[in-house]
């Protein structure tokens, strides 16, 4: 993998987690969020402690899908089919499985939704718009709701170490800002693709409140 971050890889890897029948794979699923805590790691330290527990969920997927029982994580659909059929998931309270695929995804899973609504503020903003605004009313829609009070405060202080717009569309990338925007538009149903179908999943399963 390539040091500096490209737009354009994040497109491709969640293009990639797409297969032909809609199931998503595992493994490009994290790549993209490998690209986008590397893509964090270059934005300072302030955001050490958000990468940190991204990697951490990255490494606990990683596990299973190059253990002994990687064969059943090769797609989300089929960890949540062997996980629900072996009661490997803690489902109201943690216990005996407190790290278990579904739980872990499905914090990612949240935050994609974040990624999806901050990166459609960043598209159609005009040039003063302001990053940490958009990052901030994202993560108010989303993923604010599962956090406690002390993470809220702590991920506001980071955001208020964000870039401003030009600098972040230059880390990006992917050319000038008109070429950014573009690709940005190509990203993004991608993304909410994955988020749906990911979602959908989880909802019949009744999974969206795990512990
Ligand atoms: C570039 C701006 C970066 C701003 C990131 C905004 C998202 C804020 C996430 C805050 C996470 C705080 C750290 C701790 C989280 C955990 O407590 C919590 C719960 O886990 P647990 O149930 O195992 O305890 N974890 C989570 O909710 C998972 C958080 C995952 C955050 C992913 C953020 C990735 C950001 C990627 C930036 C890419 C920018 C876009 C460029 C194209």
């Amino acid at each position: 993998m390539a040091d500096t971050f490209s737009l354009q890889r994040v497109l491709e890897t969640f293009r990639s987690s797409l297969s032909e029948n809609k199931e998503v794979y595992i493994k490009y699923y994290i790549a993209g969020w490998q690209e986008l805590v590397s893509f964090m790691n270059s934005l300072g330290n302030v955001f050490s402690f958000i990468s940190k527990d991204v990697v951490s969920k990255i490494q606990i997927l990683e596990n299973f899908l190059s253990g002994e029982n990687g064969s059943y994580y090769v797609t989300i659909q089929s960890m949540v089919k062997y996980e629900l059929d072996n009661d490997l998931v803690d489902l109201t309270k943690r216990g005996s499985h407190p790290e278990s695929g579904c739980r872990t995804l499905l914090r990612l899973h949240r935050a994609l939704l974040w990624l999806e609504l901050f990166l459609e503020r960043l598209r159609t903003s005009t040039e003063d718009g302001k990053t940490s605004v958009m990052c901030s009313d994202a993560y108010n829609e989303s993923l604010a709701q599962h956090h406690p009070w002390l993470i809220r405060k702590a991920v506001g202080v980071a955001f208020c170490a964000l870039p401003g717009r030009d600098t972040f569309f230059d880390v990006m990338n992917a050319g000038d800002h008109t070429q950014v925007v573009a690709l940005l538009g190509e990203s993004l149903p991608l993304i909410a693709e994955v988020y749906q179908i990911t979602e959908d999943l989880y909802v019949k399963n009744h999974l969206l409140e795990l512990p």
